[in-house]
């Protein structure tokens, strides 16, 4: 039987593939990671530090050369109709696990596999049915936290622009909300959500508009359907995975100071929710059967961080002026998730970004909170108390804003001042926050943001 690799590796690499873009968007350096966190001298140095890593060029040229040359004999090892069986992931899941460089959070690799994707993407264009099995693979990947669900997406978005290839599972067409059986959504589902689109370009448009004072708040950022499902997913894992969490701190001068905030946090890297603790204890195989499960059931908590730190990145990156932001794949950070329990005292007023060392410039909080539409769940209200009290520096424009269900405020973190009020005592559940920060190049001009 004809093998892959010798159809697919005899093509000429095709300038006009998707792969080489790809291969650029893919190429965000790990260590960058530091940069966005750690530097900070605001909210959640103590964590954020756990969540950065550094990684030196040699040792991502490393990775990338292991899952390059390990991609290329899975596939050379393969015939195409092989790439759509389960043992291909559980091959991939074997060549992560054998990464030559230790890293803090294996998801960390993800995007090096993507680049190795991209690659062999590009040398099957010209072969449909290859090209399609492999993609395929990328997309079963991308279900088990292997490969970014963004690399996927974006190769995908080319893949179609140039006829090749159309793939509803990747770009399904917007759900039919009031369809009263409907499936719970997929992750590929949340990541082409129109309405979330339409949100982050009207939180854009608040961000450049003098008079809203650097801050957006946009209700109903995700519609009630996918609201649901993030808010059972990093729910779920706020009550599942408590020992991740740590007590949140805020340190402006080096010291940690757990006393400025009421909450505990947990920084989310991209693939939580795939139960790696089930893998230790399979001993020598690593593939549990949760991981290997097609479909996921349902939206995992890893993919609302992937989602904020590539999708909506790139909402905001595309409707603000060029290079206001840095680019989404300039860099790898975490999504941040903080609880405060009912009675909790808030968090002091502060700055996000504490000086010129700091890269942040835009935070983005969405509340996955209650949603009134679940059943049997009371909405969160303002009553509740934990509201975000925003101190712009015109005064007039300070504003109160409850964290309610499906609300996504952003704000400008080198210029916008905020609290967030305790959390009155005996409410109905904890108020929940994803937390996640945009840098800005050097050299960045603020007025650049604001004007056409
Ligand atoms: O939870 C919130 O509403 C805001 C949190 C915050 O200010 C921070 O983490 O810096
Ligand atoms: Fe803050």
């Amino acid at each position: 039987m004809r093998r892959v690799a010798s159809r697919v590796l005899a093509r000429a690499w095709t300038p006009a593939a998707p792969a080489s873009s790809w291969r650029t968007r893919g190429v965000a350096p790990i260590d960058a990671d530091a940069r966005s966190t750690s530097t900070s001298t605001s909210t959640s140095t103590s964590t954020a530090t756990a969540a950065s890593a550094s990684v030196s060029e040699d040792d991502q040229q490393r990775l990338f050369e292991h899952y390059a040359s390990g991609l290329r004999a899975i596939l050379a090892a393969s015939d195409v109709p092989d790439l759509e069986k389960t043992a291909r992931v559980r091959d991939l899941v074997k060549l992560r696990d054998a990464m030559p460089v230790k890293l803090t959070h294996k998801f960390w690799s993800a995007q090096f596999l993507a680049m190795a994707f991209g690659h062999e993407l590009g040398f099957a264009a010209a072969h449909p049915p290859a090209l399609r099995a492999i993609f395929n693979l990328g997309v079963a990947a991308a279900e088990r936290g292997l490969v970014p669900y963004q690399a996927i997406r974006s190769a995908h978005a080319q893949l179609r622009q140039l006829g090749v290839l159309t793939c509803d599972r990747v770009d399904p067409p917007p759900a039919d909300a009031s369809a009263a059986a409907a499936p719970p959504p997929s992750a590929w589902e949340l990541f082409a959500s129109p309405r979330l689109r339409a949100s982050v370009t009207a939180a854009a448009a608040a961000l450049r508009n003098e008079s809203d004072g650097g801050i957006a708040v946009i209700d109903d950022a995700l519609g009630p359907r996918l609201a649901a499902a993030v808010s059972r997913a990093l729910r779920r894992h706020a009550s599942e995975r408590r020992d991740d969490f740590v007590a949140g701190a805020l340190d402006r001068t080096g010291r940690s100071d757990v006393s400025a905030r009421g909450d505990v946090v947990c920084w989310l890297a991209g693939d939580e929710g795939l139960d790696d603790d089930d893998d230790a204890d399979e001993g020598g195989d690593s593939c549990s059967k949760k991981v290997l499960a097609s479909p996921p059931p349902e939206i995992r908590p890893g993919d609302v961080a992937q989602l904020v730190r590539s999708c909506v990145s790139d909402h905001l990156i595309n409707a603000l002026p060029k290079n206001a932001l840095l680019p989404s794949d300039a860099y790898v950070a975490n999504a941040m998730l903080s609880v405060y329990a009912p009675g909790a005292p808030g968090f002091v007023k502060h700055l996000d970004n504490c000086g010129a060392a700091d890269p942040r410039r835009i935070t983005a909080v969405y509340y996955p909170n209650p949603n009134p539409n679940e059943e049997g769940k009371s909405a969160r209200g303002v009553d509740d108390g934990g509201e975000l009290v925003a101190f712009p520096s015109d005064a007039s424009r300070r504003r109160s804003i409850a964290p309610v269900g499906d609300r996504l405020v952003m704000f400008y973190s080198d210029e916008v001042e905020h609290e967030v009020r305790g959390v009155r005592e005996g409410v109905d559940g904890e108020r929940l926050a994803l937390s996640f920060w945009f840098l800005k190049p050097t050299g960045f001009d603020p007025s650049a943001m604001r004007s056409a």
